[in-house]
């Protein structure tokens, strides 16, 4: 499928995404397309309706207990919401993405929009509740004033910029339900059970779960059908509405079509949310490794023994060549292992390091690199070896402006064939460690196995 329709998103992301529709989604989507747009697309001309985004970021974050607004809380010392931006922005087919901010935030939005490369963003102001703060993002979309790149959408998504981990495939049905029904959003199963108190604090009544769901983001709507609700609310409804489902139910009739959303949807609302996005973000980064390593004789059994390791060591993981560095950054693999058998230079790493800061990978992620060296005592002291080794440090720290996470592993190379399988798997274990963990107190340290 090209790129520009449904399915057709940009490069690789870390994580389970949509590789290629499935047929049912790609059915969806030609259901989507109205008769004439069909035929359009038949004849190679426009494809699919007009979908813009609108993603509220104008809260303070009481609940999250930090004085700033979770939205910017760093993750990986990269803001949430430019996470939740990735996410839309990869989705080719959402023309627009506006985002909500408070007055107070614009400058710092548009520092994240640079420093991220995020595009097709367009900020509005917020409003005091998250309602009037959509409602401003729809005003923008409604109204196009003669300078700005917006227009009206058919379709708008309403997604929470405080969940980061919307994938295509929801959004796409959700997308497709609105434009059948009007409106649709994502639900998941209750966790607990809802309840309902009575004045002096004693259970009044509680309700059957399995009749009733939690409402998630994200939703989707006929721009005609949700703007029309947001004029038509109350002032009740905007200060004190959580349910913009319930604004098309109640204003224009709609009742929309309710899509089973992933676990991952969830909205960040405490600290604790913070930790375990941070971990399911370092979990899908930490999917797949390159290991670098030359081809000479000598280097390839040790070199091969250590992939074999590494294979054992991470479940599940992808462990390539370093031959075809660059295809394996299109890829976006955020772990490198390069091996040196008979140096204890860094040239090799230095090399890899050039290629990376080339590429412009680390923008978005901290990639790991560990630079993996012999001891076996022989070929040169120990001594001038960790003297020539200690240089990591500063390499280390050099590279940690861009972003780069690198260390140094020192593996023991004993003759003896039972001792090096054995300290091969000390260092598969450390390096795994090191990818799984990207904790930046171990950056520039010489670990040794
Ligand atoms: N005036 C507001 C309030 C909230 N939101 C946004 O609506 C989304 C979901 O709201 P919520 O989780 O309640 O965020 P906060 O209001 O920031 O959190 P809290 O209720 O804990 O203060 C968030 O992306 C939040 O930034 C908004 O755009 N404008
Ligand atoms: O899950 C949702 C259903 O639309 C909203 O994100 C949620 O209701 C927002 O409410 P609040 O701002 O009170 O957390």
């Amino acid at each position: 499928m090209e790129s520009g329709t449904p399915g057709g998103s940009g490069p690789a992301e870390p994580g389970p995404r949509l590789r290629g529709l499935g047929g049912a989604l790609q059915a969806a989507w030609a259901s989507l397309l109205s008769g004439a747009q069909a035929q359009a697309q038949a004849e190679g001309g426009c494809c699919a309706p007009a979908v813009a985004a609108v993603l509220p970021a104008g809260g303070s974050g009481e609940r999250m207990g930090v004085p700033t607004p979770k939205q910017f809380c760093p993750i990986l010392e990269r803001p949430l919401i430019s996470y939740t931006l990735q996410a839309l922005e990869r989705v080719r087919w959402i023309k627009d993405i506006v985002v909500a901010v408070t007055g107070g935030n614009m400058e710092a939005m548009k520092g994240i929009i640079q420093r991220y490369q995020h595009k097709r963003i367009s900020l509005v102001e917020a409003g005091v509740t998250r309602h009037r703060s959509i409602f401003n993002g729809l005003k923008a979309l409604a109204e196009s004033q003669p300078n700005s790149r917006l227009s009206r959408p058919e379709v708008v998504i309403i997604h929470d910029a405080v969940r980061p981990f919307v994938e295509e495939d929801v959004l796409l049905k959700v997308v497709t339900a609105a434009k059948e029904h009007g409106a649709a959003g994502a639900i998941r199963p209750l966790v607990s059970t809802v309840i309902s108190p009575s004045s002096d604090g004693c259970l009044d009544h509680s309700l059957d779960r399995t009749k009733h769901r939690a409402s998630e983001m994200p939703q989707a709507f006929l721009f005609d059908v949700i703007y029309e609700a947001y004029q038509q609310c109350s002032d009740y409804d905007l200060e004190f509405g959580t349910e913009c489902l319930q604004l098309a139910l109640k204003y224009c009739h709609v009742k929309a079509k309710l899509v089973e959303g992933s676990p991952d949807l969830w909205k960040v609302t405490y600290k604790r949310d913070l930790y375990a996005a941070e971990s399911i973000i370092k979990e899908r980064i930490s999917q797949q490794m390159c290991v670098v390593m030359d081809t000479k004789e000598d280097e390839e059994h040790v070199g091969r023994c250590l992939e074999e390791m590494l294979k054992n060591e991470l479940n599940h993981v992808k462990v390539m060549s370093g031959r075809d560095l660059q295809q394996v950054i299109l890829e976006q693999c955020y772990n490198f292992v390069c091996v040196n058998v008979m140096t204890s230079d860094f040239e090799k790493t230095q090399k890899l390091l050039n290629v990376l800061d080339e590429s412009n990978l680390s923008i978005l992620y901290p990639v790991v690199v560990i630079s993996v060296h012999f001891l076996d005592n022989k070929s040169i002291p120990f001594g001038r070896k960790m003297e020539d080794l200690m240089q990591i440090k500063e390499l280390a720290r050099e590279v940690k402006k861009r972003n780069i996470l690198l260390c140094g592993l020192l593996i023991y190379y004993p003759q003896d064939e039972q001792k090096l399988q054995e300290s091969l798997r000390q260092g598969a274990t450390i390096i795994a460690t090191l990818i799984k963990e990207r904790d930046s107190g171990l950056i520039g340290q010489l670990l040794i196995a």
